[in-house]
C-alpha cells in the first residue's frame, strides 16, 4: 500500500453546484463526489448530467476523486457509469457491496472503454452479507479501498448508534484485516452529527486506532480534527526517528535489538517507524500541491 494520503474524504452531494465549486478550495485529501444516498430520486438525473460536466471542466488538484454511483440494481447505476466515464475518473465507489461478483460486473464494464483504462474500484462496506465477504471483495479486479457505510450498517443490523460503536466493531475489524491483506486502503465511517466536535474527535481517534487510513466527512467544518488526528504527530515523528536512530546504533554494534524509552525496538518497528516517517512527508506534499 502506497502512503497517499486519505485522512479526510469529503462527501458531496452531486447535486449541489455550491458545494461542488467550494471543494476546489477545500483541504480535503479525497473526495467523493455523491449520486447515491446524497441525492434526491428526482434529481438523480440531473445531479448525473451536473456532476460528469464539473468533473470534466474542473480541476481539483491534488486531491483523489471517486464517484459514487447507484448501484447496478438500481434504474441509475448503468447509466451513472456511462455518463461519469467520459470524464475519466480516478475511482467508482460502489454502494451496498455484497460480494465479489459486485465488483467483477462493473470491472467488466470498465475494461469495455478505452476511458477508464485506469479507474479503480472502491467498495461500500455497509450490508451484514459484504461484511461476511470482505476478504474475497478486497482481492476482487481493480479494488482499491473500503469504505465504511456505517450508517445503513447500523439499518441494516437493527443496532444502536453508540458512543464507543460497540456493536460496530465487528464490521469494522472485520473490513480492516480484509483490506489490510489485500493491500487496499480503508476509510472509516461518517459521523452524522456535524456540529459536535468532541464526538467527531473522539470517533476519529477510535479509527485511527483501529488502524482506518482516515474518516468520511459530511461537511468541511470537519476537514481539520480528521486531518489533524489521522497524521502522525510530532511526538510520533520524533519517536520514530529515535527507533530508526537507535537501531542504525545497535545494527552497527552487529546486535538485532535496539532498546528506546525502555521498550525493545526490533526490525519490525522500524518497518512502521519508516511508515510514519514516508505518511508524514506525504501529507507535507499534499499540502504543499493544494496551496
Ligand atoms: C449536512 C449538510 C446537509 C449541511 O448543509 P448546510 O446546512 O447547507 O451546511 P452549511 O450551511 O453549514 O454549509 C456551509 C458551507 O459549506 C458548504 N458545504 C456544506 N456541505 C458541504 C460538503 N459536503 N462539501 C462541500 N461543501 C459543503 C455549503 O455549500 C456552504 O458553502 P457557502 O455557501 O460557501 O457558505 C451538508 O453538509 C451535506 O449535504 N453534506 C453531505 C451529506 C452527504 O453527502 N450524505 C451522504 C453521504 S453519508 C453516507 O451515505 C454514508 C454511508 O453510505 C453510510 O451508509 O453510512
Ligand atoms: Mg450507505
Amino acid at each position: 500500500m502506497d502512503s497517499r494520503p486519505f485522512r479526510s474524504v469529503l462527501y458531496i452531494p452531486g447535486s449541489k453546484e455550491r458545494a461542488l465549486e467550494k471543494a476546489r478550495g477545500l483541504a480535503a485529501d479525497a473526495i467523493i463526489f455523491d449520486l447515491e444516498d446524497a441525492v434526491a430520486v428526482e434529481e438523480k438525473a440531473k445531479a448525473r448530467t451536473l456532476l460528469a460536466e464539473t468533473l470534466a471542466g474542473t480541476d481539483y488538484g491534488p486531491r483523489a476523486k471517486l464517484v459514487r454511483v447507484n448501484g447496478m440494481d438500481t434504474e441509475w447505476g448503468l447509466a451513472d457509469l456511462d455518463a461519469l466515464a467520459a470524464a475519466r475518473p480516478e475511482a467508482v465507489l460502489l454502494p451496498k457491496v455484497n460480494a465479489p461478483e459486485d465488483v467483477e460486473a462493473v470491472a467488466t464494464i470498465l475494461d469495455a472503454r478505452a476511458e477508464t483504462a485506469d479507474t479503480t474500484i472502491w467498495a461500500m462496506m455497509e450490508t451484514p452479507a459484504g461484511v461476511l465477504n470482505a476478504g474475497a471483495i478486497a482481492r476482487a479486479p481493480r479494488m482499491a479501498g473500503f469504505v465504511m457505510g456505517t450508517n445503513d450498517l447500523a439499518k441494516e443490523l437493527g443496532c444502536r448508534f453508540r458512543a464507543d460503536r460497540l456493536p460496530m466493531q465487528y464490521a469494522l475489524q472485520t473490513c480492516l484485516m480484509a483490506a489490510r491483506a489485500a493491500g487496499i486502503v480503508a476509510v472509516d465511517g461518517v459521523y452524522n452529527a456535524f456540529k459536535d466536535e468532541a464526538g467527531l474527535r473522539k470517533e476519529c481517534e477510535q479509527g485511527r486506532d483501529l488502524g482506518f487510513d482516515g474518516k468520511t466527512l459530511i461537511h468541511p467544518a470537519q476537514l481539520e480534527i480528521a486531518n489533524a488526528v489521522f497524521a502522525p504527530d510530532e511526538a510520533a515523528i520524533e519517536l520514530a526517528r529515535r527507533h530508526i536512530a537507535a537501531f542504525d546504533e545497535a545494527t552497527a554494534r552487529g546486535e538485532g535489538v535496539a532498546v528506546v524509552d525502555g521498550k525493545i525496538v526490533e526490525n519490525l518497528h522500524i518497518v512502521t517507524a519508516r511508515q510514519v516517517l514516508s505518511r508524514a512527508e506525504a501529507i507535507e506534499q499534499l499540502q504543499k500541491a493544494m496551496g
